[in-house]
């Protein structure tokens, strides 16, 4: 039998890049995702292993990144074409590149704090029993936020398996879930309270100072309660969307907490509940 090998091509898939352009106090975020796929001169690594024609796809991972901290990303077909126009002309076994580019897009909550545009789940759990009792929990998810400075993390618990540095400047950024306990089931207009609650945690979070998730969160909760009579309890599970700055000095390039890999997993994942001291007892509420 004799085979033949047909199309191909390779490179690194979803390479996450989040770029904070540092305007003064005024920060501006690029979110992208950048997959990578090229082609070529690709027949002797396939047939024999020999791989003199192939840039790891480790090395257009680290391009992502470098390009990113010296051109910036810009518009993100200019990035691509960036990108492509790069494989293709530094390297001759490489005769095509396809360059696709996601763009997140954030809306501005505050100087350097952003909300993920669109996305987010309005959220509720009712219970009624036979003997008339009623509970309300409203609630929302995947609210995702971010600050690009304004968040340090330091002074934990360092034991012989602790490796994380502390830091007194990072990107902090969570899918915010929130579920809030009416007081009664009265409630006038339960918009006006999501609305409200909304709010209340976007602006909690954009204006905490945090040296950690869950004093933003404590934080979060505390305002909603304040800012809404008709509410008694806020329950919240933020997962900490890790951002870890790019070493760039292989590549001769500093990086002034600019370029950063968004990390999917895993992820802390911080979860606690406010509540009015007066709060009535939840019953089933919370099943
Ligand atoms: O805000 C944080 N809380 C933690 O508990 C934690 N743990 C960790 O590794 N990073 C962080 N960040």
């Amino acid at each position: 039998m004799t085979v033949k090998l047909g199309a191909n091509r390779y490179g690194k898939a979803e390479t996450r890049l989040v770029h904070v352009v540092r305007d003064g106090p005024t920060h501006h975020v690029k979110d992208v995702s950048v997959s990578i796929a090229l082609s070529g001169d690709m027949e002797a690594v396939h047939l024999t292993g020999d791989n003199a024609t192939v840039l790891p796809t480790d090395t257009q991972k680290n391009t992502v990144y470098a390009f990113a901290r010296r051109h910036g990303v810009g518009q993100i077909e200019e990035f691509a074409l960036l990108l492509a126009r790069h494989f293709v002309g530094s390297q001759r076994p490489i005769h095509h590149a396809r360059v696709e580019v996601e763009e997140y897009g954030w809306n501005r909550t505050g100087a350097h704090s952003f909300v993920r545009d669109g996305g987010e789940v309005r959220t509720c759990v009712v219970h009624h029993d036979i003997d008339g009792r009623t509970t309300v929990v409203s609630g929302l998810k995947d609210l995702v936020v971010l600050n690009s400075t304004g968040s340090e993390f330091h002074g934990y618990i360092v034991d012989e398996y602790t490796t994380l540095e502390p830091t007194t400047d990072r990107i902090l950024a969570t899918a915010v879930a929130a579920q809030w306990r009416h007081r009664a089931d009265d409630t006038a207009s339960y918009v006006k309270v999501y609305e409200e609650v909304r709010g209340a945690l976007l602006d909690a979070f954009a204006g905490t100072h945090s040296l950690s998730l869950q004093q933003t969160l404590y934080a979060m909760g505390e305002r909603a309660l304040t800012a809404c009579p008709e509410i008694c309890e806020v329950r919240l599970a933020m997962p900490n969307k890790h951002h870890f700055p790019v070493d760039l000095s292989p590549f001769g390039l500093d990086n002034n907490n600019e370029v950063f890999f968004a990390a999917d997993r895993p992820y802390g994942l911080i979860e606690g509940g406010v509540l009015r001291e007066d709060a009535p007892a939840a019953g089933f509420a919370w099943e």
